[in-house]
This record gives structure tokens, C-alpha cells and sequence, in this order.
């Protein structure tokens, strides 16, 4: 099935825009999966079995996994997600970006051997080197806009004629030129409601893959007021450590879900 479609469809049977980001960081697991050679794995698939229905979408982060020389439990990970939730899309956050060569292998790497439903991809090195992720025509492509950091400001505020913005540039571009399939989406920081606003303005009703709320203190209320489209969707709001880590017992994922829960329920009540 189409990424945007899969993810339109799960908007509305979940009822939720929440993105729960799949970060996992082995010194922050409850003890009872210390030392397990698979506790990557079991941690995750721990907190995707409690959350799946309340979500649109999971976005593993691929650092976590490979820092751990664990890409082969990201692989069960997301064969996982697709078996027992074949109605969730799965994001492999991996912020790729090289020469098309090169590309299209990290494309074969996201999209045949992960099996990711979507991708990010950093748009700086051009349109050539985001085609190899565009031929996938059923695949997501979620390319960096304004991201949530501090530092994106560096470079993605600069003025690049007339007045406009490197970031604002990105998202023309992107509506106007590499959509033709209709599988592409930003990355847009609940850090940056100012900046939200305006990516919604020149994009339409393009998704935006919001990261920054949770953790990074993103205001809901905001993102929701500036991102949202005319029918209460359009956005993936993700959070990762506050929901990953709101417990540290035995009983780790029952108290993501409740994370989660509220999450859901908080950017709903913006809708
Ligand atoms: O602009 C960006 C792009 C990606 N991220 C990623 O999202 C999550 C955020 O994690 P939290 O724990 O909810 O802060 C993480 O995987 C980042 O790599 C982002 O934060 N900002």
C-alpha cells in the first residue's frame, strides 16, 4: 500500500497523529532486559505492542541500532510492526543524503532490507541525490525543512534571495517540483510553531512529520494552531525519550502507554 495512504487511513481508524519514535538507549532499560543480547528488540517490541492502537505511525531512529551493532534486531523490529500491526507505517528516520550511487543504495538498504514504509532524507546535496528514494513511488519520503534544533536555524534561516528563507526554498521545491508521485512529507520542529505555519502555508495539505514535542518541550497547542489541516489531520507529532522512558520497571511499557495516551488525547483536544 501507498505510505500516504496507509498513513491517511491510520489517522482516521486510530483517531491519532501521534508518532511514537523508536530510540532505543540500552543504559536507560528497566534491569530485568540488562545484559539481554536481544533486549534492544524485546524493549521495543514492548512498547509498540502497548501504543500501536494509539498511533498513526513508528519511527525507529537508525543510530540507536547501529551505535549498538544491532541493525539486525531493527530488522525483526520492523518485521514485527508489520506482522502484528499491518496497519501502522513505520519511518526509518535516517536522515540519508549522497550522491544518487550512493542513495539508491541507502534506498535498497531503507525500503528492501529494513522494509520501512518511509524514509528521511536531508535534501542539502540536491534533487539528484533524493530521486533514488523517489522511485520508490509507493514509499514515503520525508525530506528535513526546518528541523527542531536550535542549530537549524545556521543554515535554514538564511535568506536565499527575496526574502526567502532557505527552509521555506526546501518546502516550494518539494511541493512544487519532487512530489510528482505524491510521496513526499517534511520534517518540520514543534520547536518552531512560527515556522510550521508558514511550511503549511506554501505546502497545502502536504503531511508534516512533527518531531520536538515531549522532550524537547514543543508546545501541542501551537503545533496543532499552526500545523493542522482544514480536517484536523496532516501531522505525525512525534515524541520518543518521554514516552520510551516514562517508566524504568518491569512495567516499562505500560507506562509508555499511559505517556502516549495523554499524548494522543492532548493533541486531539487541539484538533
Ligand atoms: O528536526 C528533527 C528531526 C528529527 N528528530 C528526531 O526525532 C526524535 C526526537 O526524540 P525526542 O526524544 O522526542 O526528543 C529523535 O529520534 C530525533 O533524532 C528531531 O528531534 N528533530
Amino acid at each position: 500500500m501507498h505510505f500516504m495512504t496507509a498513513l491517511r487511513a491510520a489517522w482516521q481508524s486510530r483517531n491519532s497523529l501521534l508518532c511514537v519514535g523508536l530510540d532505543p538507549y540500552p543504559a536507560r532499560f528497566p534491569a530485568h532486559l540488562q545484559g539481554r543480547p536481544d533486549a534492544i528488540l524485546e524493549f521495543c517490541k514492548g512498547i509498540v505492542d502497548a501504543t500501536a492502537d494509539l498511533v498513526c505511525c513508528f519511527k525507529p531512529q537508525i543510530a540507536y541500532f547501529a551505535a549498538q551493532r544491532a541493525e539486525d534486531q531493527l530488522e525483526d523490529l520492523i518485521a514485527h510492526i508489520h506482522e502484528r500491526h499491518p496497519d501502522t507505517p513505520v519511518i526509518l528516520d535516517a536522515k540519508r543524503g549522497d550522491i544518487g550511487s550512493t542513495a539508491a543504495q541507502y534506498a535498497i538498504e531503507a525500503f528492501e532490507r529494513f522494509r520501512a514504509d518511509a524514509i528521511t532524507v536531508n535534501p542539502y546535496m540536491g534533487r539528484d541525490s533524493v530521486e533514488p528514494y523517489l522511485e520508490y513511488a509507493d514509499k514515503g519520503v520525508i525530506l528535513l525543512c526546518r528541523t527542531s534544533n536550535p542549530g537549524g536555524s545556521d543554515l535554514q534561516f538564511l535568506d536565499v534571495g527575496g526574502g526567502e528563507r532557505l527552509y521555506e526554498r526546501v518546502a516550494r521545491l518539494v511541493a512544487n517540483d519532487w512530489n510528482a508521485s505524491g510521496n513526499c512529507a517534511l520534517v518540520v520542529g514543534a520547536t518552531f510553531p512560527n515556522e510550521i505555519a508558514r511550511v503549511r502555508h506554501i505546502v497545502g495539505d502536504m503531511p508534516l512529520l512533527v518531531p520536538g514535542i515531549g522532550a524537547q518541550g514543543g508546545d501541542i497547542a501551537e503545533t496543532m494552531q499552526a500545523g493542522g489541516t482544514a480536517d484536523g489531520t496532516g501531522l505525525m507529532l512525534n515524541s520518543s525519550r518521554a514516552i520510551l522512558f516514562a517508566g524504568s520497571g518491569e512495567d516499562y511499557a505500560q507506562a509508555a502507554r499511559q505517556v502516549a495516551l495523554e499524548t494522543r488525547d492532548a493533541i486531539n483536544a487541539n484538533r
